[in-house]
């Protein structure tokens, strides 16, 4: 499914934001307060801009009536005040279908393995250390089977075998993935495109080779950066000098 914001404005927050994303993962990165989970936040139509058009497949998201089939997302927001259990939580994500018990019960224990919490099936959801309850979350999102994945720093509380797992996953997804990532390194392996935003507003985009130059990690992040190839995927990761530029 193709999502296109052209010239999202929420009040003074994000200006103008114009971006696409259509079957691959896209990243949205840049500093804290620069406007990434707000441009999320239009798309999985937690707020609607006051410009712009957000669309799916051409249709205006808040006109259409099927969004709520076709896009998972995983959120700040995305919290669970209930005492449910983790398999309960997951289920959650089967609701917006049709119910077929049979398939329901095996897309849920598919989405537990798949995130390497089949063994918290029955504890309680709030019970979990910070990090399951973000694989649960995920899990919750995967069962939905979407069709549009939005994640707002997914590998928030993940320890690095389960950043990478989870990156991972959801590339392998083959769905269009809008994701928010602080960690510059991850994005840049695991996302097909980036944009950078920087005070609302998007000042580069493209791939993370040709976005990821240590001028604009200077100008936006205000840090040295170095780019190096990893030595066995060649993709560009960055290291960083101890001191901060003005
Ligand atoms: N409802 C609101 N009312 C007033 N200001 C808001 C509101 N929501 C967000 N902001 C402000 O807008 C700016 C952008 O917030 P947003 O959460 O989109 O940034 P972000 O890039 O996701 O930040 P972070 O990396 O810190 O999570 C911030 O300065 C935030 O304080």
């Amino acid at each position: 499914m193709r999502v296109e914001l052209t010239g999202v404005t929420v009040r003074n927050i994000v200006s103008d934001i114009t971006l696409h994303a259509s079957a691959e993962v896209v990243g949205i990165v840049g500093p804290n307060g620069s406007g990434k989970s707000t441009t999320l936040r239009c798309v999985y139509r937690a707020l609607k801009p006051d410009a712009g058009t957000v669309l799916f497949d051409g249709e205006n998201v808040h006109k259409r009536h099927d969004v709520a089939r076709h896009l998972a997302a995983l959120t700040q927001e995305s919290q669970v005040e209930f005492d449910f259990t983790v398999t309960e939580v997951v289920e959650m994500g089967r609701l917006p279908h049709d119910r077929d018990p049979a398939r329901d019960a095996r897309v849920v224990s598919d989405a537990l393995a798949t995130v390497d919490v089949s063994h918290l099936a029955s504890r309680s959801f709030l019970s979990l250390s910070g990090g399951e309850r973000q694989r649960v979350l995920i899990a919750r999102a995967i069962a939905q089977e979407p069709r549009v994945l939005v994640l707002d720093e997914p590998t928030n509380h993940l320890d690095i075998r389960h950043q990478l797992d989870v990156l991972g996953l959801a590339r392998g997804l083959g769905i269009t993935v809008l994701t928010v990532l602080h960690d510059l390194n991850l994005a840049a392996s695991y996302c097909d495109r980036l944009y950078v935003l920087d005070e609302g507003r998007v000042v580069a985009s493209g791939t993370p080779a040709e976005v990821l130059v240590p001028e604009l990690i200077a100008k936006v992040f205000h840090v040295t950066a170095h780019v190096v190839a990893h030595p066995t995927t060649g993709v560009p990761q960055l290291l960083f000098d101890q001191e901060v530029t003005p």
